[in-house]
């Protein structure tokens, strides 16, 4: 199956609340085709109406307004077959669309710049659920595509590269996946289980290591993870690992501790190499909607968060809050997460994720 195939049967198999909420969002006050009579902008040309043309052909990037009282096509009157309804683009719909993309957690300031460009060049005209979509998908993307960017690799070994995170965000997973995908391409990696306070997350770490087929570093419960870091990185410098990949614990409960321990860590890795880390990832899981926003902010305080990975976007109707991300962080976004399976790991694909998050079919 191909990824955008994956991506929109996972990305909202439980609900596609914002697909859904365009389609009702143009039907619910749908003109009859024939009756419906709107101003034309003035500035804007008028296209006659052709009795043998075929139904009107919808592309978001066309900027000819369709003729506001134009009549259901010879074509659709011959065979009796209904065009799409259209609604005409006014404040009222704006309005309702700005509220369908805060709900799909895109955020309001993010939500009310993607309608305003929307309407910049529609405002007036009859669209079609079709139209609205197409062009959603396209502001999406184009918010998102500077964002769009694999964790990079440099030519410098070990790189190292800090994993951080809110508890249950879904690093360990991740680890585990970017871990066998930089195998898989031939890399040699290493990690270290940082997060000394949970034997648990050490566990599910060597699970990980192993699937992934990594050797994974521990130390005993409760001992410094910095220390454990150390020799992490004293032992890939030793072995000439190409990456070293660092777990980090996530209690967010005592947030000074916290970043006393990450940037700790940081201080101990710099001793045997001034550029490290020279990675910081931080995972976010998409289920948890607008505190992903929170989280960044949190986590650009305690650490200098390089890019992100956002997890659990399969099943989730919250993934509009990637949007909101890019376009109030700008950090690079490197890969989703769509599944708990070691291959569940994507490239963030801007114009793919547009079109599973809209169910346009642009992409
Ligand atoms: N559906 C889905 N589940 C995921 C994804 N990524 C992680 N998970 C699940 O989320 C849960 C938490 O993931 P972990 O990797 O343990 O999260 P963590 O951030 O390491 O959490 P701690 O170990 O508590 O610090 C696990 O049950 C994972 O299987 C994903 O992309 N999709």
């Amino acid at each position: 199956m191909s990824f955008l195939g994956k991506l929109r049967e996972r990305m909202f198999r439980s609900s596609s609340k914002l697909d859904e909420g365009l389609d009702a969002l143009v039907a619910a006050d749908a003109e009859p085709e024939a009756e419906a009579e709107v101003e034309t902008p003035p500035e804007a040309p008028v296209v006659p109406a052709s009795p043998t043309s075929a139904p009107p052909v919808v592309t978001p990037s066309v900027d000819v307004p369709e003729p506001a009282s134009a009549k259901p096509s010879l074509l659709s009157r011959l065979t009796g077959r209904r065009e799409a309804p259209r609604r005409v683009l006014d404040d009222d719909m704006i309005e309702e669309l700005e509220d369908l993309l805060v709900q799909a957690d895109l955020g309001v300031e993010t939500a009310l710049k993607v309608t305003a460009n929307i309407a910049a060049t529609r405002f007036g005209r009859r669209v079609t659920t079709a139209e609205i979509k197409s062009a959603l998908a396209d502001e999406i993307t184009r918010i998102m595509e500077p964002v769009a960017r694999p964790l990079p690799i440099y030519a410098k070994r070990p790189q190292v590269v800090l994993v951080v995170g809110v508890n249950g965000a879904g690093k360990t997973t991740t680890i585990g996946k970017l871990a066998s995908q930089f195998r898989a391409a031939g890399k040699s990696v290493i990690i270290a289980a940082g997060d000394t306070f949970r034997a648990a997350a050490v566990e599910q770490l060597q699970v990980w290591g192993e699937r992934a087929g990594v050797p994974v570093m521990t130390a005993p419960e409760g001992s410094d993870p910095a220390s454990l870091a150390y020799d992490a990185l004293t032992r890939a410098q030793a072995e000439g690992h190409d990456l070293l990949m660092i777990d980090t614990a996530g209690r967010l409960q005592n947030r000074a501790d916290l970043m006393e321990e990450l940037a700790k860590i940081v201080r101990v890795l710099r001793k045997k190499d001034e550029t490290a880390p020279h990675n910081t990832l931080l995972v976010l899981d998409a289920t948890t909607g607008q505190n992903a926003l929170n989280q960044v902010e949190v986590f650009r305080q305690m650490s200098d968060v390089s890019g992100l990975v956002m997890t659990k976007l399969d099943g989730t109707a919250r993934g509009g809050v990637l949007v909101a991300l890019a376009d109030r962080f700008g950090l690079p976004i490197h890969a989703i997460g769509v599944g708990e399976q070691i291959d569940d790991l994507s490239p963030f694909d801007p114009a793919d994720f547009a079109a599973a998050l809209t169910g346009s079919d642009s992409a």
